[in-house]
């Protein structure tokens, strides 16, 4: 794989304005579904370069040796923590899709970036701007309705359940229903076999589909006296997170620090 871009240049031999330096990006599960898809992605976009392509078994120090600039990772939840050490220690700017980001793992990368404040973190559960909206509309709704539920629908390949976008939803769900004084929702069920409800993420239950077929679906079900709102997002192929993705590569070096999802370079 070629290596760092070359150094800026801004005026060519004869006047000519040079093209800015090319971005260099290194992917990280680059053999993996997303990983592949944005392989693709970044090897199409003319101000992005790829330098270095890293999968389970590969040596992760190939990425700071090919001069990555920022790297994007789509590996496993039990692997992005060591992966996330080892770039923000080497300066690397990072754009992550992987899920299982909890509070204290937020709060742990954010302790990592401290003695780092030139780098930046972008942790997305979602690069999907239609899934990004949807999760916004959510949280406008749920003030105005006594009942929500999150039902997410996957491809059977998908090793945690509910998603990593599913629980922020229902945590943003939540908030704005503790901001509005929402009483929980009413459930008069007593008798349930174990999973029946779904899991309740901060007081919304939250049920997981698994389906040969599907890729990534997610519904936020809500309900009022006489009424239902359903808002429904799907994902037919992962290219429609790749214009997340390149955002992100693109905007993370003029964000330092941890942004948690990609609202933000959205304008949102
Ligand atoms: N934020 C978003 O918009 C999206 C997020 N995701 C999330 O991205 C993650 C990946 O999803 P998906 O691509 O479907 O999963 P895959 O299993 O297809 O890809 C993960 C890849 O990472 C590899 N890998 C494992 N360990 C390492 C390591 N230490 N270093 C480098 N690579 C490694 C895997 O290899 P091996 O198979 O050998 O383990 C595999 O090739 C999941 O957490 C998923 O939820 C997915 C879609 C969109
Ligand atoms: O594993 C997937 O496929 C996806 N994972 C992310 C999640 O868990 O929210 C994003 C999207 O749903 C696809």
């Amino acid at each position: 794989m070629t290596t760092t871009p070359s150094a800026p240049d801004h005026q060519a031999a004869g006047g000519e304005a040079a093209e800015p330096p090319r971005i260099a990006v290194g992917v990280l599960g680059a053999r993996g579904r997303m990983g592949t898809e944005v392989v693709k992605a970044v090897d199409a976009a003319d101000d992005l370069e790829l330098v270095a392509m890293v999968d389970d078994g590969d040596w992760l120090f190939n990425v700071a040796d090919a001069g990555a600039q920022v790297v994007v990772d789509f590996t496993r939840p039990d692997v992005v923590m060591d992966n996330l050490r080892f770039c923000i220690d080497q300066g690397i700017h990072c754009v992550v899709g992987t899920t299982g980001f909890d509070e204290q793992r937020l709060a742990t990368v954010a302790q990592w970036l401290e003695p780092k404040p030139d780098v930046g973190v972008v942790i997305a559960p979602n690069f999907g701007i239609g899934a990004v909206l949807l999760m916004r509309f959510a949280q406008e709704a749920a003030r105005f309705f006594p009942s929500t539920e999150v039902v997410e629908l996957h491809h059977p390949n998908k090793v945690d359940a509910p998603s990593g976008t599913a629980v922020r939803t229902a945590r943003l769900v939540a908030a704005a229903r503790r901001s509005a004084g929402l009483p929980p929702a009413p459930d008069a069920t007593t008798d349930a076999l174990p999973g029946a409800r779904g899991a309740d993420v901060e007081g919304i239950p939250v049920h997981a589909v698994r389906l040969t077929g599907l890729v990534a679906h997610q519904e936020v079900l809500m309900g009022a006296a006489g009424e239902t709102l359903t808002l429904r997002h799907d994902s037919f192929d992962r290219a429609s997170f790749m214009p997340g993705v390149l955002l992100a590569v693109r905007e993370i070096g003029r964000r330092p620090g941890l942004t948690v999802g990609i609202e933000s370079f959205l304008g949102l």
